[in-house]
């Protein structure tokens, strides 16, 4: 006998959370569970505005529609909706047992909030990875905070994401403040500019590598071998099954790129599938999931070490039941 439900959640998000210009209070999300006479398995499907290309409500709709003929016994194929695929696969996946217990609970420590605190944090890990945002600011103002960070903390490794905003002139003032000797330091800049021939071109002048992110899911055929490119952020949530993440991981490795799997705002539920995820598909590269500190609870699962409180199932509405 099969069963399976679906939840709707609403967490709140950090006042500074900005998407693409726009200031996203609160995290809309679906949980689904699946049950069977195995046991049951969880999964998360959680459209990001502004970034996904479907709506809440199709997803909802669609996620219904693939449970109802699951429930009625059919082994429905994944549906073309990234979210509700990547979600599904994980309920599946547990459910199967395909999904390791262990994650890789390590993250690029994102740069947000107090630079005091963050400063003491990477000042205590034994080899700091830090993510920052650039682009958002005067390009000369992110070169120079870049060049400091980087002279202070000796073995500091950066990821940088500029989000697409600047023109090549803007990139390479940026590039400018960074003296040659420190951008090696760079492990890459993700989307440096407007468009990916300017991004290129950013690249090869500056000896700064970069990674595609929102550019590989406009057009696939960029997980190529390209010179400066060295990484592919791949977001599950904006990608799909498990299954479609496991070939771009594959396809990413014998081209030489480095595949980061990287969080969609995903609540705690989701964010420790995608590190479990990581760990399995990823070993040996730390992954981009450190967006839980955005949010001010986890939700029915807890990320090693956070301490924010934990909510359990009285959060989450029923959507669709059977
Ligand atoms: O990738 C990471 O390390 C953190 C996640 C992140 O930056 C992100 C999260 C949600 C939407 C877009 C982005 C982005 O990469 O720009
Ligand atoms: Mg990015």
């Amino acid at each position: 006998m099969r069963s399976a439900t679906l939840f709707g959640y609403q967490l709140a998000l950090d006042a500074g959370v900005v998407l693409r210009e726009q200031r996203l209070k609160s995290r809309l999300g679906m949980l689904v569970k699946l049950v069977d006479d195995r046991g049951e398995g969880w999964g998360e499907i959680a459209p990001l505005p502004q970034f996904s290309v479907e709506t809440p409500e199709l997803a909802q709709m669609q996620a219904a529609k693939w449970l109802e003929r699951w429930c009625a016994g059919e082994q429905p194929p994944d549906s073309p909706l990234p979210s509700v695929a990547f979600g599904i696969s994980c309920a599946l996946a547990e459910l199967e047992g395909q999904l390791p217990a262990e994650g890789c609970w390590q993250s690029a420590t994102l740069c947000s909030g107090d630079p005091d605190a963050l400063f003491e944090r990477l000042q205590n890990q034994s080899a700091p990875l830090a993510k920052m945002k650039v682009g958002l600011y005067e390009a000369v103002r992110d070169g120079m905070q870049v060049n400091l960070l980087l002279e202070a903390l000796p073995d500091l490794t950066l990821r940088l994401d500029a989000n697409r905003s600047w023109t090549l002139e803007k990139a390479l003032q940026f590039a400018r403040y960074i003296s040659n000797e420190l951008r090696g330091r760079i492990a890459f800049i993700e989307e440096p500019c407007r468009t990916v021939a300017e991004s290129m071109a950013f690249a090869r002048q500056t000896g700064i590598a970069i990674a595609w992110d929102e550019s590989l899911r406009d057009d696939a055929t960029l997980l190529s071998a390209q010179q400066g490119v060295r990484a592919v952020v791949i977001k599950p949530t904006l990608t799909g099954s498990i299954q479609k993440v496991q070939q771009q991981v594959a396809a990413a490795q014998r081209l030489g790129l480095t595949p980061v799997i990287s969080s969609a705002l995903e609540s705690s539920l989701g964010l420790t599938q995608l590190a479990r995820l990581a760990q399995q598909l990823t070993p040996g590269t730390v992954p981009g999931l450190d967006t839980l500190s955005l949010m001010q609870k986890q939700l029915l699962r807890h990320w090693p070490g956070s301490t924010l409180p934990l909510s359990g199932k009285e959060e989450l509405q029923c959507l669709w039941q059977q």
